[in-house]
């Protein structure tokens, strides 16, 4: 017997192992690279490697970071901070504008925070420090709505990328720890809308306390009814307890020490006034105020009982993202919201893989004001 002879074998059969140099082969590899390709430039892409001016969150993240430093664990801006909850009472007044379950004469229960704006977390009180009140407003039969609302006239910049120059324009020099007056004045003669919208706030009347101040949306939004009619707002929480003379503005946490305190004795209230703009009005740009004669319609009360701190408290899991909106409720052609979106869930994605400093308002504080 023979062997068989072992000559040049076909490459390539049917039967045989695939070369690697088969036209079939080639081009299936060659679709496999594609995709390769197509998705490494989207991620690239999407970190903003391939546009170094594009606007992406992780750079939003390292402006805030240039202002205030790295805190982890803690909120990105508005760091310090302290959870409460209580209910919304809607008055009905508003269901004839909007069709969000949160406005028929309803009582909702709501998780809150109060903060103080700024990535500090255990940043000192001070009474001029912009106060923010941040609601998830939950109806029992439908959805909800989350909004943080800011205790000033106007935002302070149009669009996200302003908010951003603004923020590296006054980033602390290292020399001073102190904004660099050759890099704030250019930039502020630059940006004529900022200069205006900061002389606002900065002469805005500034009350005792978190428990006596008014909140705003700032934002423009959308309220829809059944029928389909939409109306641009913007809104506030007023508040219901009398402003009383200013408490001693000592001590690192005067302002949350107040606010304890206030909750131990009673509950705090606001009214939720809805401010319906003209055809007129700017949507679009937050640094514009509303001229102030619009009319209001008070959509309900909010109250106040329970403080908890954040840590383990019910606030600190939530981010308080203006563009969860119920039915209802829709963003307008404001531009700011969408970023803050954006921004806040990247805050959050990397406050929540991170390990975190106890907060600056314990447990043990809230607790010694609690009402027995
Ligand atoms: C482009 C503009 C803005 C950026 C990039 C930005 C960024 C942020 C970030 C990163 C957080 C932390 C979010 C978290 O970790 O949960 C935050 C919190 C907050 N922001 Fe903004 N923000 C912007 C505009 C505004 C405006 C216009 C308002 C007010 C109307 C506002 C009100 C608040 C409030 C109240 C909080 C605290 C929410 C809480 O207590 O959890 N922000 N912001």
């Amino acid at each position: 017997m023979t062997e068989p002879r072992s000559g040049p074998r076909k490459e390539g059969g049917a039967s045989g192992p695939a070369s690697l140099f088969d036209p079939g082969t080639l081009l299936r590899l060659g679709a496999i690279g594609l995709v390769m390709m197509g998705v490494v430039t989207a991620f690239a892409w999407s970190a903003g490697w391939l546009s170094p001016r594009r606007l992406t969150q992780a750079r939003m993240m390292d402006a805030l970071a240039a202002v205030d430093g790295v805190h982890p664990g803690f909120r990105r801006n508005h760091a310090k901070g302290v959870c409460v909850a209580g209910w919304f009472e809607s008055s009905g007044q508003a269901a004839s504008l909007s069709k969000a379950a949160v406005f028929r004469p309803v009582r909702s229960a709501v998780i809150g925070r109060f903060a103080l704006a700024g990535g500090m977390p255990f940043q000192a009180d001070a009474p001029a420090k912009v106060r923010s009140m941040a609601l998830r407003i939950m109806p029992p039969d439908g959805a909800e709505w989350r909004m943080g609302i800011n205790d000033i006239p106007v935002f302070v910049a149009r669009t996200a990328r302003e908010f951003r120059d603004l923020l590296l324009a006054t980033r602390p020099d290292p020399a001073t720890g102190k904004p660099d007056p050759a890099r704030v004045g250019p930039f502020l003669a630059g940006h004529p809308d900022v200069a205006r919208a900061l002389a606002l706030v900065g002469a805005r009347p500034i009350s005792p306390g978190f428990g006596d101040d008014t909140y705003r949306s700032l934002d423009a939004f959308r309220f829809i009814n059944a029928d389909g009619v939409s109306t641009p707002v913007r809104w506030e929480m007023a508040p219901m307890q009398p402003g009383g003379p200013a408490g001693a503005v000592t001590g690192q946490d005067y302002l949350f020490d107040d606010l304890l305190t206030a909750l131990g004795r009673h509950p705090l209230s606001w009214r939720l006034m809805v401010t319906i703009g003209a055809p007129s009005d700017p949507t679009a740009d937050p640094t514009l105020p509303w001229p102030a004669d619009r009319r209001q319609v008070e959509a309900g009360t909010l109250t106040l009982d329970v403080a908890q701190s954040e840590d383990g408290g019910l606030c600190t899991g939530i981010t308080y993202d203006p563009l969860v909106l119920p039915p209802g409720i829709a963003p307008s052609d404001d531009p700011i919201p969408a970023a803050r979106s954006a921004a806040y869930m990247r805050s959050f994605t990397l406050r929540a893989g991170e390990v975190k400093l106890p907060s600056a308002i314990t447990p043990a504080m809230i607790a010694a004001k609690e009402r027995p």
